[in-house]
């Protein structure tokens, strides 16, 4: 208590969820709505990913990876109204989005010291976050925070999350889309490590038939259930 008044708890939301089905804009939106602070994990995942390739580490060898993979210092602001990720002080925001990191990020954050790195940023940004923070990513409700005190797992249909992220890259194609969500879907999935998985308590929302406006709105919905005690 301060001043008398109660202080509310921080409140932990774990979002998880295969690629386009709308994590990062919903947990963006949510936190800001709710004033509690964003972390976006893929893009930790990314930015490591984008040191490897830039210090040309061979990515098919999960030792050498293993080997660098405390070099990076990786450090992520969590407003939701300007979301940061540098790398020794470099801004990557616009790098880790190109093409050879999504394409290559899969076999980086498969290798178990990667995640053991990581996840650890991960949860001293949840623990400092003062009023509590949405974070969303793969593994977030099954191992990150396991006692997030709310578990929310996105799906959608793979043509519903391919037309959405074509309409993202400009001109891209469709079916090629499709097809490159299926396979990083597929390899977050089948990892030994920490794959991407709902968690047992966690509630699913099927986003194939709504807006991203009716998806906040649930979530929104849901988080101040919880805090409610309902
Ligand atoms: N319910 C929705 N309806 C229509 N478009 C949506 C919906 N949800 C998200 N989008 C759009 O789909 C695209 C992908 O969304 P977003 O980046 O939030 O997904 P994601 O799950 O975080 O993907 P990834 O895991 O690949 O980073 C964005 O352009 C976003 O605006
Ligand atoms: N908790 C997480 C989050 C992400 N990953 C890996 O990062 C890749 C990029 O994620 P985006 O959300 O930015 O698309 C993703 O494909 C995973 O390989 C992860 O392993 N765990």
């Amino acid at each position: 208590m301060e001043n008398g008044a109660p202080t509310a708890k921080p409140v932990i939301v774990a979002i998880d969820g295969p690629s386009g089905t709308g994590k990062s804009s919903t947990s963006r939106a949510v936190a800001a709505q709710l004033g509690l602070s964003y972390l976006d994990t893929g893009a930790q995942y990314r930015a490591i990913t984008w040191w490897m390739v830039t210090n040309g580490i061979d990515l098919e060898d999960p030792t050498a990876i293993a080997a660098v993979a405390g070099k990076p210092e990786i450090i992520s602001g969590t407003d939701p109204a300007g979301p940061t990720i540098t790398v020794d002080g470099v801004d990557v925001a616009g790098p880790i989005r190109t093409q050879e990191v999504t394409s290559s990020v899969s076999a980086v954050s498969a290798v178990p010291e990667v995640r053991t790195r990581i996840t650890e940023l991960q949860r001293s940004l949840a623990v400092a976050a003062e009023r509590g923070i949405v974070v969303e990513g793969r593994d977030i409700g099954t191992t990150v925070l396991p006692d997030a005190d709310l578990k929310i797992f996105l799906t959608a249909s793979p043509e519903a999350r391919a037309a959405r992220r074509s309409g993202e890259l400009k001109g891209a194609d469709v079916n090629a889309t499709r097809e490159a969500l299926i396979k990083r879907d597929a390899a977050d999935s089948s990892r030994k490590t920490s794959p991407l998985a709902k968690a047992g308590d966690a509630v699913e929302v099927d986003t194939t038939e709504l807006t991203l406006a009716q998806v906040i709105e649930c979530v929104v919905t849901l988080v101040e259930e919880k805090r409610a005690g309902k």
